[in-house]
């Protein structure tokens, strides 16, 4: 990500943030459970798939994921498809059916007639419990664990990054503090490392600041009630639908001050956490469905926007000042931003740390 952003500003054009956030979370969730980088920028790599198809394939598949379909609540209506959501999450299925055959095959050859085969990434091991008959662990099911975590992985990381940088880019003092930090405890000659995070107070504030303001699913994903309960005066019977509304609760002034402010600092000295134990911050969910990457989801989004932050100086392309920037939000399973952010990046690092070897798999 960081020598792509190197390249495009050594050409003197302005970063598309959300290209180069989504093809690294991408990147790191399919060399973890694929192995191997199956997406690229570039079109004509013949062991590759477009990057740009997948991400508008995903973007379809949250947008379709939280849209109202009438037809969940009159199901009688169901054979009109009056929205026309039906047909399109058909569509989408098939398309994102020939890529995962294609995955499925390929980590089938390599497994075939290799005796005690060891497995080398997610679906390696999804696969090897799917020949074991008494699990009934179906192809099918192989697919959609897979594509559950692919989506859940890359959209949800690059979606923050982006509004991370959007919120900084709209208030340069905090840009430079950030600035400031790394500086202090990173130093000028290298990248910023997982292990650093520990002594970035102010960026982890930021990150968590991001996720308040702007969490990736803003109703979660819908809840079943399995139990009748009360809830704030409210009966809840079984087996109704739920949705945590946690943009609100993120924004809600009994819990927030000033809730709406972009305010990294209200968490200095705050023992208020994403993990789920604190109910008035809940970006990853709670409780037994909470999400669960997020640990690796939180991490990469620190590291991505630290780095960003690190090894760029930025500003928005000429003519747009911090207030012109629109912060509004797509409505679907995920509230990304309604126009891709845009911005103009200088090194700011010596130029041999921009040399990077991409020569992974
Ligand atoms: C910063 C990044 C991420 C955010 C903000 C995020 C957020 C969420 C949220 C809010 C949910 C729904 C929880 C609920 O309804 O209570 C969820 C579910 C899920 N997430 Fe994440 N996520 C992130 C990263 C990841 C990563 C990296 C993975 C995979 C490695 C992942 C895989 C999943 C899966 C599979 C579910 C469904 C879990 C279930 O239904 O039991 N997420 N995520």
């Amino acid at each position: 990500m960081l020598g792509s952003v190197f390249e495009t500003c050594q050409r003197g054009l302005p970063v598309e943030i959300r290209e180069e956030t989504f093809s690294v979370s991408n990147n790191i969730i399919s060399r973890m459970v694929l192995g191997r980088r199956y997406f690229d920028k570039e079109e004509g790599n013949k062991n590759k798939i477009r990057l740009e198809e997948l991400k508008e394939m995903f973007e379809e598949l949250f947008v379709l994921n939280g849209v109202f379909n009438i037809e969940d609540f009159i199901p009688w209506l169901g054979w009109l498809d009056l929205q026309g959501y039906v047909g399109r999450m058909k569509k989408l299925s098939e398309r994102l059916d020939v890529f995962l055959e294609e995955v499925v095959e390929e980590h089938d050859r390599r497994r075939k007639g290799v005796e005690n085969y060891v497995a080398k990434d997610m679906m390696d091991v999804l696969l090897k419990q799917a020949d074991d008959p008494q699990l009934n662990l179906s192809r099918i099911k192989v697919k959609a664990f897979t594509l559950d975590i692919i989506a859940g992985g890359t959209e949800t990381s690059a979606t923050l990054v982006e509004w991370g940088l959007s919120e900084l880019l709209k208030k340069p003092e905090m840009l430079e503090r950030a600035t400031k930090e790394l500086d202090r405890v990173v130093g000028r000659e290298r990248w910023v490392e997982e292990k650093d995070m520990g002594g970035l107070e102010y960026v982890q504030w930021i990150v968590k600041e991001t996720m308040r303001l702007h969490p990736v699913a803003p109703l979660l994903v819908p809840h079943l009630s399995t139990q009748r309960c009360r809830i704030a005066g409210y009966d809840i019977p079984a087996n109704t639908r739920v949705f945590v509304n946690v943009w609100s609760i993120g924004r809600d002034d009994q819990s927030w001050e000033n809730p709406n402010e972009f305010r990294p600092e209200r968490f200095k000295g705050s023992t208020v956490d994403v993990m789920g134990r604190d109910y008035e911050l809940l970006p990853f969910g709670s409780g037994r469905r909470m999400c669960p990457g997020h640990s690796l989801g939180h991490k990469v989004v620190e590291i991505a926007l630290a780095n960003l932050i690190h090894g760029f100086q930025w500003k928005l392309p000429d003519g747009q000042s911090p207030k012109d920037l629109h912060m509004g939000e797509i409505f679907g399973l995920s509230a990304s931003r309604s126009y891709p952010l845009v911005a103009m990046a200088r090194p700011r690092l010596p130029s041999h740390l921009y040399n990077f070897n991409s020569s992974q798999p």
